[in-house]
């Protein structure tokens, strides 16, 4: 049987460090998506997303694509099965506007999970230090978007774990646990 985690969450809860914590430690495929946001530093290119631009982003066929802080944001079937070849446990990191597609949509296996921080100056200082300390770091939470996925929309809330990521040795517990009672073990 094919498995899908999906996680989301706020800009800067540590969804990425989540999914590389998944891959690294317990064998999960990362599901790679497209985006015409420019590359941050430490990113590479058909990897950690596919960087397109506005042209080459329409050029794909997607199952679900978003506008997220001004730029688009897109997953495919595609590439869902090209992380299915390598692992029945995948791992996508979507925003809660797509996390509501999949769920709707996809027929398959379906897990989700709900970063969250519980103290706002936490968040920022996390954001500030991953982006180099600038001002877009503030001014991407304040994107619609951003507030919108500060807090778990009504439709998912029966569908989502919430994962506090104050302390990362109470996130490894927690991880452990949820992958037992979700069957990753069975
Ligand atoms: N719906 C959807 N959201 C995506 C996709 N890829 C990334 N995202 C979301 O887009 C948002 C912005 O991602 P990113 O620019 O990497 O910023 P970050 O959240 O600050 O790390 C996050 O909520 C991601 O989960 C996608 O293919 N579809
Ligand atoms: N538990 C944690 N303790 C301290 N720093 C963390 C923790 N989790 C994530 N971070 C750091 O916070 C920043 C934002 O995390 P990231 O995974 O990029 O968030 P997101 O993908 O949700 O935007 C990164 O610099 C990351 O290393």
């Amino acid at each position: 049987m094919r498995h899908l985690l999906i996680i989301c969450g706020a800009s800067g809860a540590g969804k990425t460090t989540i999914q590389n914590y998944l891959i690294n430690k317990h064998g999960f495929e990362r599901v790679i998506t497209h985006t015409t946001r420019p590359k941050r530093a430490d990113e590479v290119d058909g990897s950690d997303y596919y960087f397109e631009t506005e042209t080459s982003f329409f050029k794909n066929d997607y199952f679900e694509y978003v506008k997220y802080d001004h730029y688009f944001y897109g997953s495919s079937r595609e590439g869902l099965e090209r992380a299915w070849e390598k692992s029945a446990w995948a791992v996508i990191v979507l925003d809660t506007a797509g996390a509501l597609t999949y769920r709707k949509e996809l027929k398959e296996s379906l897990m989700c999970w709900y970063i969250y921080v519980s103290d706002s100056e936490t968040l920022v200082r996390r954001l500030k230090d991953r982006d180099g300390g600038c001002n877009a770091a503030t001014q991407r939470l304040s994107s619609s978007e951003a507030r919108r996925d500060m807090d778990v929309p009504d439709q998912l809330k029966d569908f989502c774990v919430r994962i506090r990521n104050d302390n990362w040795e109470k996130v490894e517990e927690k991880i452990a646990k949820t992958l037992i009672e979700e069957g990753y073990y069975n």
